[in-house]
């Protein structure tokens, strides 16, 4: 396990700016396999925040993304900095297991289409055991495409003491996956915390830096070699096995789309008393109050953040919301009622 960070712990805080040449850049991908990052960590950890680091960098590589949400709608897709060309969303399960076959066309097609990538960024989802990913990767059919340039695994300092028994053997898998680990939200907690989560979760010989809101150089991620883990199945079907069981038993989601306009102040209300099941809910809500732009929803534990968004682009603008708790059952049917109630009824 090697990497230019070594085990230096630093924090970044700078945010980076819009890579300015993007469009510019010619369309030619360098000769080889084609390098792909997969970026793992639970739910609500900074996956989506980090991918948009790395592409409003001005690092002037070419990054080709592949996202995937859980729930049957992609959130993810509307979240991320990227172009149409640029971007392919997976929804409605997990590419370690149920959506392998989806993964491996989306890489396919990516590093074929005319955009071509210098780079492909993969965002596995929140409950995704990434050996799954690393396994499918390495198949016959795809290594000879694509070569996995780093495993880097977020963890997020605020909530990942908070995670369950179930819930914590995923996240240490996600852990042992990884060739370089951020720990980051470290703006969340305090020196004694910090040092109670490297002591209980991380291996004394990995590479880690702690971030905020997941900023790190574009360069550092790039000079990750990724060595592979020994302890990681690499039997594809085993993998799926193991991964189906994950899924079934620890995880359900709830999506929710509605066009008509929503009370903000309801919706706000809603997030702050959820059942204590779900442990994460994003989305996008077209409100009453500002119907004009996109109003951006993260829930990750009980922290709920509610933030304006771009102008709405499409004519139909609509609330698309995803929450995913712990357990067979979220009481779908309680949110739902909640959520019909915040709606704006036409008079
Ligand atoms: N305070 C703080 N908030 C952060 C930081 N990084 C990310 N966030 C917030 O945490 C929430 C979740 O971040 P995401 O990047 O969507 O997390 P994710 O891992 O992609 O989430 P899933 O894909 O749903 O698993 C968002 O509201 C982010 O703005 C950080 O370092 N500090």
């Amino acid at each position: 396990m090697g990497t230019q960070a070594g085990s230096l712990l630093k924090t970044f805080t700078g945010l980076f700016t819009r890579s300015q040449n993007r469009e510019s850049h010619p369309a030619k991908r360098k000769p080889g396999r084609l390098p792909v990052y997969i970026i793992t960590g639970f739910l609500g950890s900074g996956k989506t925040t980090c991918i948009n680091q790395i592409l409003n960098s001005t690092s002037g590589e070419r990054f080709g993304v592949i996202v995937n949400d859980f729930g049957s709608i992609s959130i993810d897709k509307e979240l991320i900095n990227g172009t149409g060309d640029q971007v392919i969303a997976l929804e409605n399960g997990c590419i370690c297991c149920s959506l392998r076959n989806n993964l491996s066309e989306a890489v396919t097609t990516l590093g074929d289409s005319p955009y071509g990538p210098d780079i492909l960024v993969i965002e596995a989802s929140g409950v995704a055991d990434p050996a799954g990913i690393i396994s499918l990767l390495e198949n016959e059919d795809l290594k000879k495409r694509v070569r996995i340039a780093g495993v880097i695994c977020l963890m997020d300092a605020e909530e990942i003491s908070s995670v369950s028994w179930i819930m914590s053997h995923l996240v240490k898998k996600q852990i042992r996956s990884a060739d370089l680990l951020l720990l980051n939200k470290v703006d969340r907690v305090s020196e004694s915390k910090k040092a109670a989560i490297r002591k209980e979760w991380i291996p004394l010989d990995m590479p880690i830096l702690e971030t905020v809101y997941a900023a790190i150089p574009v360069s550092l991620i790039l000079g990750i070699s990724h060595t592979g883990t020994s302890d990681l199945p690499s039997d594809g079907e085993h993998a799926d096995h193991h991964h189906h069981e994950d899924h079934d038993h620890g995880f359900s989601t709830l999506s929710w789309t509605h066009n008509s306009p929503i009370r903000l102040s309801c919706l706000q209300a809603l997030m702050k008393n959820l059942p204590s099941t779900v442990i994460r809910a994003k989305g996008i809500a077209y409100s009453s109050e500002f119907p004009m732009q996109q109003i951006i929803i993260q829930v990750v534990g009980k922290r709920v953040s509610i933030t304006k968004g771009q102008p709405w682009i499409r004519e139909n603008p609509s609330t698309e919301l995803t929450f995913i708790g712990v357990g067979k059952t979220i009481q779908i049917g309680e949110i739902t009622t909640r959520l019909e109630s915040c709606l704006v009824k036409p008079a």
